[in-house]
């Protein structure tokens, strides 16, 4: 049968791995496995077939047919990147409140003034779900065009069933129509609607919520794959916390939610002793909550956005990485933090946090996909994995990071499933 892509005569392959491994930590985030002058075959499912030297490819597929051939001389290859973190589902832009943080105000002055995630709630409830589809759509693309292949997307601008259902059935119709892979996330906990409590929010994310959406999934109707919760002072507290992860956990999504951001909360123990897949944010995580989390293997998502548009303290991203955290990162893509871009997210990691740029891109592959339970078929370039890759117009990968906001001119091709999704003739030479 015919294959589908070949992607011949690499200066680099940037495979990240080569063994299996579900994640990086440590010293092996910074020996990326590399092959000089690869080729890589794409088979007719869309996984990877083959990937070697060039010259040991070529022989070995002589005489195949290939719908698509790239021939990648003087250029790179990576894995597809994976953001681990985004709110990309929402009505109105809060560019006003930009103006308004530059001029001192901190994020929870805004949330508290009714602005922030209130001011998205409200324009999110009115929109109709063919209006966020559109818009999640663009967004997508752009975040596509910037090399990412797997994204995780939340609800969490409804705050009641009607909305957080509305967005999560405009997240299955992008899952179901567009190339981009999507992991889902139920956020119904992200703030404490206008008018309830967090005890009487938390019960009907117990009560109401979740068997709602839980009939949806066992009739096929939605496929979500993890449960989130905003675990902050003045929004969700500990208890209130492990309540709705517990719940989510028992209808078999995996726990992914926000913690120790703002305030110390003791979310990256809870989330440890839970079984969380991964924790996002932890700019105010303790040694014990570190501690913790390397044990339990609980990824932690960090967002080198968000502690640069708050500027707030760096998350400890050294201490984490030295005490064998898998440390992933995301765009946290949201009215807060617009930006779409993942090789902006592992410079930003890279300069702010100390990350090296080999640490940095394992961090937005392989372990971004593990904070996901998707790293067995994502995250790396490894033989039945899936054909999700860039295709560099630089002699060397890291120019991708090196080259701040340089991405549309770095990333030539972008490829999911062996189908090139985005052709940037636009790429110029360096
Ligand atoms: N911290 C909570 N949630 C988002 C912000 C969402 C918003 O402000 O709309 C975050 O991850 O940064
Ligand atoms: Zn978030």
């Amino acid at each position: 049968m015919t294959n589908k892509l070949l992607v011949k005569n690499a200066k680099q392959v940037i495979l990240i791995c080569n063994n299996g491994e579900k994640f990086l930590t440590k010293n092996d985030m910074q020996k990326l496995c590399v092959i000089e002058d690869g080729s890589l075959v794409i088979g007719s499912d869309g996984l990877i077939k083959d990937i070697g030297p060039a010259s040991a490819i070529e022989l070995q597929y002589a005489g195949a047919s290939f719908d698509h051939v790239i021939d990648a001389t003087d250029m790179c290859v990576i894995p597809g990147l994976v953001d681990a973190h985004t709110h990309p589902v929402w009505a109105g832009d809060r560019v006003h409140e930009f103006a308004m943080k530059l001029a001192g105000a901190t994020y929870m002055d805004v949330h508290r003034a009714g602005g922030g995630i209130h001011f998205t709630v409200e324009h999110t409830r009115a929109a109709p779900a063919s209006t966020l589809l559109a818009s999640l759509t663009g967004r997508l693309a752009r975040m596509q065009r910037a090399g990412t292949t797997l994204v995780e997307c939340k609800s969490g601008y409804g705050l009641e069933l009607q909305t957080e259902l509305k967005m999560l059935e405009v997240i299955e119709a992008a899952r179901c129509t567009l190339p981009i892979n999507i992991s889902s996330t139920f956020c119904g906990a992200h703030a404490v609607p206008k008018g309830k409590t967090a005890a009487e929010a938390t019960t009907d994310i117990l009560q109401v919520q979740l068997p709602r959406l839980r009939e949806r999934m066992s009739a096929g109707a939605l496929q979500v794959d993890n449960i989130d919760v905003f675990c902050e002072q003045g929004v969700f507290d500990l208890a209130s916390t492990r309540a709705i992860l517990q719940a989510g956990l028992d209808m078999g999504l995996n726990i992914n939610f926000h913690g120790d951001e703002l305030h110390p909360m003791n979310s990256a123990q809870l989330g440890a002793e839970l079984g969380a897949l991964a924790i996002s944010h932890l700019e105010e995580v303790s040694d014990e909550g570190i501690a913790a989390m390397a044990t339990a293997k609980t990824a932690a998502v960090l967002l080198p956005t968000t502690a640069y548009i708050l500027r707030l303290p760096q998350p400890r991203a050294r201490d984490m990485l030295e005490a064998g955290v898998i440390v992933a990162l995301g765009s946290d893509f949201n009215p807060n933090a617009y930006c779409c871009s993942m090789p902006m997210v592992m410079h930003l990691a890279c300069v702010n946090m100390r990350m090296s740029m080999s640490e940095a891109l394992a961090a937005a592959t392989i372990n971004a996909a593990y904070a996901l339970g998707r790293s067995h078929t994502h995250g790396s370039l490894e033989v039945n994995k899936h054909g999700d890759l860039l295709v560099l117009n630089a002699p060397r990968w890291e120019h991708l990071i090196y080259q701040l906001g340089g991405h549309q001119e770095v990333i030539r091709y972008v490829v999911i499933k062996g189908n090139v999704v985005y052709n940037n003739d636009q790429t110029m030479d360096l």
